[in-house]
């Protein structure tokens, strides 16, 4: 049976959207450079809408502002121009409810990963019974229940990402902002982790910009893929993922996913690097 829908919308009807609409209009940014050079403008004119509770993917050639964007949205770096909105909130900074996924899992070495994931809750002092139940899920969720009370030097370095996803999620942001969060990680354990992640993100559907060089990562969990032109980078095109949810490993073996992936490499042409397919 083909895994093509009519529609692309998740979750389905009868599940209220969660998470928060995004909308970017007009952001540029360009970087002064020290010492007097020349400034590098990264970003040109992006105008891009996300809808509540969508997967969306950003690929591009390597340089063309995909981080950017993403600290951008992440209230991390002020644009040039343009404004950003999440949800009826001008991004001016950076906010509770956004959660952030870096490459690297970033967690400190002298706490244990309980610690660690509970500690943005405990410094925002919202370290409630609330938060508590919702880290005890996520680690189930996440495979990590009988790890929480070690440190992340006893954990590899998939274990440590889903640490950090989860802390990410346990204050139960609206927008989860993930930048390259599975690139260090061998192909197996980053096909896993999206399977993890896919069913952490259907348990509680939040707005996700999800920046990846592995395009077929980005059709497998996504719901939109944004191509990003080399820079100054802006959005070249916007394809849709019509594959049914939920998606298992099955996918990778479907020609509609195939197609996709062929086309999306297409439109990134062949400046693209770091591409596993
Ligand atoms: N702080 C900075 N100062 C000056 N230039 C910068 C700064 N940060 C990024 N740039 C430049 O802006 C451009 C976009 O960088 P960015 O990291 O957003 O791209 P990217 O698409 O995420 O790259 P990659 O795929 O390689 O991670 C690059 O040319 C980069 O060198």
């Amino acid at each position: 049976m083909s895994s093509v829908m009519t529609t692309h919308d998740a979750p389905p009807a009868t599940t209220p959207p969660t998470g928060r609409a995004i909308v970017l209009d007009g952001v540029s940014k360009t970087y002064d450079v020290k010492g007097g050079g020349a400034p590098v403008t990264a970003l040109t004119s992006v105008d891009l809408t996300l809808r509540a509770g969508e997967f969306f993917s950003l690929v591009g050639p390597s340089g063309c502002g995909k981080s950017t964007l993403l600290n951008v949205v992440a209230g991390l770096l002020d644009a040039s121009t343009g404004q950003t909105r999440i949800g009826d909130r001008t991004v001016s900074g950076p906010d509770r409810a956004t959660g952030i996924v870096f490459q690297k899992a970033t967690l400190l070495t002298w706490l244990t990963i309980e610690e660690n994931v509970l500690l943005p809750s405990k410094i925002a002092k919202r370290l409630d019974d609330e938060t508590r139940a919702r880290a005890d899920h996520l680690f189930e969720l996440a495979g990590l229940a009988d790890f929480r009370k070690r440190y992340p030097s006893e954990l590899s370095g998939g274990m440590q990402q889903r640490a950090s996803i989860v802390r990410a999620l346990v204050g139960d942001p609206d927008v989860l902002l993930m930048d390259e969060p599975f690139s260090a990680l061998d192909e197996f354990t980053r096909e896993g982790l999206n399977d993890e992640l896919m069913r952490l993100w259907t348990d509680s559907p939040k707005t996700v910009v999800f920046i990846t060089h592995n395009i077929a990562e980005a059709v497998y969990l996504s719901d939109r893929v944004g191509v990003m032109t080399s820079r100054p980078g802006t959005l070249k095109e916007i394809v849709d993922v019509p594959l049914a949810r939920p998606r298992g490993p099955e996918l990778r073996s479907d020609e509609h996913f195939y197609e996709l992936v062929s086309r999306i490499r297409g439109l990134i042409g062949h400046h693209h690097e770091g591409t596993n397919r």
